[in-house]
């Protein structure tokens, strides 16, 4: 059994509407949008447990973040978690597979050529900021499930990943998906939107993360959730969400936002300076606390990344564009993730003198951007509805 390498994209949400708490969870309206930071995750059969070994590619931040997720319990590492469901249904239908030809194939190919190993080892490149609300642990998860899906000959449809992804967190799906998208109920039921023309965005980031649940709950404590949400895609919003720049400016919306600035008095001042650039418009992306700017084109977001980064409590500044392709299998037995060369250097950085703000966020050699039209793996549904089932 060969490694496998699978990337998955960040997400924005162009689009949050959030209803009010039920069942622990808040109902949504929101149009995700893929973008062209991507999470690496190369898996490795290994014959002890799982465990995971995370590089972090993110200019200063980078050993700070670095260790935090390299002290998380592999257990709790979503990237693992999301490859030991898929190692389980291997097992489960090995297991089937057994009962039906009586002592039949060890593995879960037909041939029962290779035995299932009994753990995963995972090498994650990460290059989406932890608790950044981009959805970088979501990703993370998103490029297991393709990747082990690929190693163990699974088979699983998109379908099949989106509706496991959903069990796993509410963002995993439009990782998986990528493109432009619909999530409607917990952000689990989604549709594809179509083909849609190029944003270019600048990604402000501070120092600290939000938690998402605190900032749903400060949400909740100020009764802010929305009586009704709409049941479907709004025509209009189609179009803004596909359109040029200039149309989606007067689309975004985040119903977070509030909450997010009131609980970090930081982001409001930082918003408050960029309102004053001649950035397109700005917002909190989906649980902050990263800043997701609007601008006109490539060139407008360098000019707006160097101005912004010389801002009071801004860390770093990253341009990157969307859509851009869902979760994909990057290299069936390439190098180790983190054996790649930095060639991807794309912060512009405060503290960094020779690094101008000229490049792109992030493009693995191996995650090559590519326009959304060419998705590959499992055939795309339109219309999904998840795991998450109304009781
Ligand atoms: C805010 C968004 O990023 C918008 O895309 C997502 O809805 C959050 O996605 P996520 O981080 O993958 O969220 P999960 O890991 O599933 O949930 C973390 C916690 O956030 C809260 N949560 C999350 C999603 C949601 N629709 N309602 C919630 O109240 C719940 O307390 C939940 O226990
Ligand atoms: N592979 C992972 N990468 C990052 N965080 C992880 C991972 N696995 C588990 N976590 C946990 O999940 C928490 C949130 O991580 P993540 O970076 O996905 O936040 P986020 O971008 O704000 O998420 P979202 O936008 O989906 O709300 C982290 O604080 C960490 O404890």
């Amino acid at each position: 059994m060969k490694a496998v390498t699978a990337s998955a994209p960040a997400k924005l949400n162009l689009v949050l509407q959030v209803g009010r708490l039920e069942d622990g969870y808040h109902p949504l309206y929101s149009i995700f949008e893929a973008l062209n930071m991507r999470e690496t995750v190369r898996v490795t059969p290994c014959a002890g447990p799982s465990h995971v070994h995370t590089t972090v590619q993110l200019g200063p931040g980078s050993k700070r973040i670095e260790e935090a997720i390299n002290a998380l319990e592999p257990q709790q590492n979503l990237a693992v978690k999301a490859g030991e469901r898929l190692l389980q249904e291997a097992q489960k239908r090995m297991q089937q597979a057994r009962c039906a030809h009586n002592q039949g194939p060890r593995s879960i190919g037909d041939d029962g050529a290779a035995a299932l190993p009994p753990g995963l080892e995972f090498e994650v490149l990460k290059r989406v900021p932890m608790a950044g609300g981009m959805a970088g642990g979501s990703a993370d998860a998103a490029a297991a499930l393709v990747a082990v899906n690929e190693l163990l000959g699974l088979k699983l449809t998109m379908q099949q990943l989106l509706e496991i992804g959903a069990e796993l967190g509410a963002d995993v799906p439009a990782c998986l998906m990528g493109g432009t998208s619909l999530g409607l109920r917990y952000g689990d039921q989604m549709t594809k939107l179509g083909h849609g023309q190029t944003h270019h965005w600048v990604m402000v980031l501070v120092r600290n993360g939000l938690s998402t649940p605190a900032v749903f709950k400060t949400f909740d404590t100020h009764q802010r959730g929305r009586e009704k949400l709409p049941t479907s895609l709004r025509t209009q919003d189609r179009y803004k969400a596909l359109g040029p720049a200039t149309d989606l400016k007067h689309l975004l919306t985040n119903d977070l936002q509030a909450s997010a600035l009131e609980m970090r008095p930081d982001l409001a001042r930082i918003m408050t300076r960029i309102n004053h650039t001649d950035a397109l418009a700005a917002l909190v992306s989906g649980s902050g606390p990263t800043i997701a700017v609007l601008a006109r084109d490539g060139e407008h977001a360098q000019q707006l990344a160097q101005t912004i980064s010389e801002f009071a409590d801004v860390e770093d500044c990253l341009c990157t564009h969307g859509p851009v392709v869902g979760a994909r299998v990057e290299t069936l037995a390439g190098p180790a993730a983190t054996e790649k060369p930095r060639t991807d250097v794309t912060a512009t950085e405060k503290s960094r003198t020779d690094a101008p703000a000229t490049k792109e966020s992030q493009t693995d050699p191996a995650a090559t951007e590519k326009p959304c039209t060419d998705a590959p793996g499992p055939q795309e549904p339109q219309m999904l509805t998840l795991a998450r089932t109304e009781e």
